[in-house]
């Protein structure tokens, strides 16, 4: 089921509409919801504050929860259309073949509970690993995301600053390999410094990995440097989905060009020369 051909899409979201339902009144929050993941690439959902791109990530998780509820659509993840499928497939799926990495880097852990025991925890819920082999896969992904492994995995996560405890989260997110990540925001709580370099520890595991990214970010310079494709949100809706290179000199919509205007050191490009241009790649 898992490996489908390369090119094809992982992730499927089709007209996907979700409300607010309360006291038998409905009030939706995005509507007609379309966009398309491909094997291994990195997909950018962007857009203004409250523009619906958390409650979207929320969906493809299946970590959405009342009042909200999906009204209308489909999320088909590696085929199968999970709002069709069980509550506990999805659930299955969730820490395995979907990754999740939050902006809430501490609603992540317990707090109480050692990093190294809720990561064995993590393993042994979703493999037949032994506690031993859990445990050295463990200090493994502790230490390539660039951690003091033995340390880290003995300590609790109010003994870790932030960046370190993101670069936690993203070894739970991607130690068993999933097929595709969601990252809602992972940088917003840090420092720049900090925040870049989880950014391209991201990277430079999903490559590793060979996981695809939905990337939700309100930050549009991060989004035209890490993504392969951007859709642009606005009040519930996708505005615009395009290449990133499509997006970034040629945005189509009204919206997708105040945004760009509002981000001068992308915008300034456009009107550049392709000379100046051709050493100027982000990526
Ligand atoms: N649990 C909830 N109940 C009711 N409305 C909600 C709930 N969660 C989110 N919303 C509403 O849904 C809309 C979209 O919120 P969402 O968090 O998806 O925005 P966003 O684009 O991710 O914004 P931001 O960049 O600020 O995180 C907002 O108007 C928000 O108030």
């Amino acid at each position: 089921m898992r490996r489908l051909t390369e090119g094809q899409p992982i992730l499927n979201v089709n007209h996907l509409t979700i409300s607010a339902v309360h006291q038998g009144h409905s009030h939706r929050i995005t509507e007609d919801i379309s966009f398309d993941i491909r094997i291994g690439e990195t997909l950018a959902l962007v857009g203004e504050s409250g523009s619906g791109k958390s409650v979207t990530a929320s969906a493809v998780a299946g970590l959405l929860t009342k009042p909200l509820t999906i009204t209308h659509g489909q999320i088909i993840f590696q085929g199968i259309n999970l709002l069709e499928s069980r509550a506990g497939y999805v659930k299955s799926l969730r820490g395995k073949e979907i990754g999740c990495v939050f902006q809430d880097y501490r609603g992540s852990f317990t707090p109480f509970m050692k990093v190294g025991h809720q990561l064995i925890e993590v393993i042994r819920t979703h493999t037949r690993a032994t506690r031993a082999e859990a445990k050295e896969m463990a200090l493994d992904w502790l230490h390539r995301v660039n951690l003091p492994a033995q340390r880290s995995f003995r300590s609790y996560p109010f003994q870790l600053s932030g960046g370190q405890l993101q670069r936690i989260v993203l070894a739970a997110a991607l130690m068993l390999k999933p097929a595709l990540l969601v990252a809602d925001e992972p940088i917003t709580a840090l420092d720049v410094i900090t925040g870049q370099a989880i950014m391209d520890l991201m990277e430079e595991l999903q490559h590793e990995v060979g996981c695809a990214i939905l990337l939700i970010s309100h930050d549009l310079r991060q989004v035209v440097k890490r993504s392969n494709r951007i859709a642009v949100m606005q009040r519930g809706h996708i505005v615009e989905t395009g290449s990133r290179e499509q997006i970034k000199h040629a945005p189509h919509h009204p919206y997708t060009q105040a945004l760009l205007k509002a981000c001068p050191t992308i915008s300034r490009k456009q009107h550049m020369s392709p000379q100046e241009t051709q050493f100027g790649g982000n990526r």
